[in-house]
């Protein structure tokens, strides 16, 4: 539906794409894929049995590791969108982000062999550190939210 444009990690330069969960370039990897909606931003997952739980449930790690690659991805659209970058004209993102912290709170079980959605929204920018505000769904059931934030890249 919303992928005639690219992904953000996709947009990562080949040397920065190896990432385990949203690595392009990391066929082993989870290869998770951000995409920015108007000021929101949205990604599909759907686990594979491996990373069960309890049966019948995703296990936390899994569900952190999404929540992390979808902040950092969504951290580096948003500092894009606020310096006027616009995504749709660069085959290289100009800002790289990574993980300074990560806060996920676990709401219910989140179930296995749904297609999960991960959404976030920017809570604020200060500097080089950039807040993310995130929530993991199933079915429209709310399973995890994330906090996120996001330190810009030095060159
Ligand atoms: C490009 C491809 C990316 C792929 C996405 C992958 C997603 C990831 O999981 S990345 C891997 C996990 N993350 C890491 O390994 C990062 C390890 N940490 C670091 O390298 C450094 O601590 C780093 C880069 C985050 C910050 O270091 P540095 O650039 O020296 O900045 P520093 O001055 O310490 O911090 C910047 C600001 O953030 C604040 N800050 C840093 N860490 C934290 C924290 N944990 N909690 C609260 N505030 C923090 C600092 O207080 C500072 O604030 P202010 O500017 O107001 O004084």
């Amino acid at each position: 539906m919303h992928h005639k444009r690219k992904a953000i990690q996709d947009l990562y330069p080949d040397e920065l794409a190896h990432c385990y969960g949203c690595g392009k370039n990391n066929p082993d990897g989870h290869q998770l894929k951000t995409y920015l909606m108007g000021d929101e931003t949205i990604a599909h997952f759907t686990p594979d049995e491996k990373f069960t739980a309890i049966p019948g449930s995703v296990y936390g790690g899994l569900v952190a590791s999404l929540l992390d690659c979808h902040g950092t991805g969504s951290a580096a659209a948003f500092a894009c969108l606020a310096e006027n970058i616009d995504l749709e004209n660069v085959a290289i993102i100009p800002i790289r982000c990574v993980t300074a912290s990560l806060k996920v709170d676990f709401k219910v079980p989140t179930p296995m062999g749904k297609k999960l959605e991960l959404k976030g929204k920017l809570r604020s920018i200060e500097g080089r550190k950039i807040l993310v505000d995130m929530t993991l769904s199933a079915e429209g059931i709310v399973c995890a939210t994330g906090e996120i934030l996001a330190i810009k890249l030095k060159d």
